[in-house]
């Protein structure tokens, strides 16, 4: 079970407004004498517990049949630590291998049952991004009810803090953060399985969502093979993204079979889970022609971090198709990103980290430092049978 935590967001809340006085005081402890209403007449309760009848009742409200009725999730986002484009498809995407990971950065998703029948209502915190059927989230909605015959509507709210075009799968993660919360609320009518397998009709990024936080993925990016986290969680991270953002489409099209590393990406795997990361294996196919030619000024803010930084990242690349670059091993950005007037519209994440999940749990935004949790054994053990066949 997810350990969503539950709020007040629909109209039940009004109605929790009222009870709430049972709280005060003078009720504490004491036996209450209380008129309920039903529609026909009214009936009067004896509560001698009043703080236990409110847990009670609010129970009730935000439950229907023991599912819960509003839920919080956070939706967290990703970056690909290597991404080797391996060709062009005649369907027009790229088959691609590389090794994802869900980071802290993350955006949080309130959904609330909503009495319509016809349409879910979206709200955001943020400009600039479609409220419409468009959305992701709303997509996700759609192909849910589609998928499952549910009729459930919702109204969601979502408190966007991962910024857009920037290569950190920031829409896809709403998308399956989506899913997971309409399956929830409809007390699971499908697997995570079939959630991971339907969303990859609404996005090729989607589908890793569903692995446990780490995972090799391939075709074209739906075909995920879920890893123990081959790196510490405690590991900082800083994601440096500049205003002008990378459209997905655009990078590829720029992409060129001919200007791709020849690295084997399960050779950058293994050695990424032996020796952890550094400049080397963290290579990225769409940076130099594809995405420094969209975004020009991208290549010299990389140089630019490269020179400052005097090595105190593990390793800087970009992630996915841009603008984002990504800092390991220090979660402070140069300072010229903060002095810079030039950079005042840079967005910089503040210490981030490598996130995972545990079994039928939804992500969790990871309150302090996580612990550095790294199984080598198993890791070891997982691509063995990966890679080799074999278990040894
Ligand atoms: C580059 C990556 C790396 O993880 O991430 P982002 O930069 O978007 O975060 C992904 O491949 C992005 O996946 P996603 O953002 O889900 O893409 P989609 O919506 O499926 O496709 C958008 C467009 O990107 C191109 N595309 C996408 C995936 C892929 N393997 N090959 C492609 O050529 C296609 O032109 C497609 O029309
Ligand atoms: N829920 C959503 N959040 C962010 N962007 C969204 C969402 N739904 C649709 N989009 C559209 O998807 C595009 C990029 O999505 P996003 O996941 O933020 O970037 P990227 O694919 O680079 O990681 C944007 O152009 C945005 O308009």
């Amino acid at each position: 079970m997810a350990s969503p935590s539950l709020h007040f967001a629909d109209p039940a809340s009004n109605l929790m407004g009222s009870f709430a006085s049972f709280r005060g005081p003078k009720c504490r402890r004491k036996s209450c004498l209380r008129a309920m209403a039903s529609s026909s007449s009214k009936n009067l309760e004896i509560v001698y517990d009043p703080v236990g009848r409110y847990e009670e009742l609010t129970r009730e409200l935000q439950t229907s049949g023991g599912f819960a009725r509003n839920l919080t999730l956070f939706s967290p986002s990703k970056i690909n630590v290597f991404l080797r484009i391996t060709s062009k498809r005649p369907d027009g995407y790229h088959d691609l291998a590389s090794l994802f990971h869900v980071i802290s950065l993350g955006d949080t998703l309130k959904f609330s049952v909503s009495p319509s029948k016809k349409k879910d209502s979206l709200t955001t915190n943020v400009f600039g991004i479609p409220l419409d059927d468009s959305n992701l989230v709303i997509k996700a909605l759609n192909l849910y009810r589609k998928k499952t015959g549910s009729d459930t509507y919702f109204w969601v709210h979502l408190d966007k803090r991962v910024p857009s075009g920037a290569g950190l799968g920031g829409g896809s993660g709403n998308a399956a953060t989506a899913l997971w919360a309409a399956n929830q609320i409809n007390g699971n009518l499908a697997s995570e399985a079939d959630l991971q397998e339907w969303s990859a009709e609404i996005g090729s990024d989607i589908p890793f969502f569903f692995s446990h936080g780490a995972a090799f993925c391939t075709g074209r990016g739906e075909i995920v093979r879920d890893i123990p986290a081959p790196l510490p969680l405690d590991t900082p991270l800083v994601l440096i993204k500049p205003k002008e953002a990378c459209p997905t489409a655009e990078v590829y099209k720029h992409f060129r079979i001919a200007d791709a590393s020849s690295e084997d990406p399960e050779e950058l795997l293994r050695k990424i889970i032996e020796n952890g990361v550094s400049q080397d294996v963290c290579i990225n196919d769409l940076v130099e022609a594809p995405a420094f030619q969209v975004l020009p000024s991208l290549k010299a803010l990389k140089q630019r971090i490269m020179a400052a930084s005097r090595g105190k990242y593990k390793s800087l690349f970009m992630s996915g198709s841009g603008s984002t670059l990504v800092g390991v091993g220090d979660p402070e950005p140069p300072e010229f990103i903060y002095d810079d007037e030039q950079h005042s519209d840079t967005f910089v994440s503040g210490k981030s980290y490598f996130v995972t999940r545990r079994d039928n749990e939804w992500y969790q935004q990871p309150l302090s430092q996580p612990e550095a949790v790294i199984d080598k054994h198993d890791i070891n053990e997982v691509y063995n049978q990966l890679f080799t066949g074999s278990d040894k």
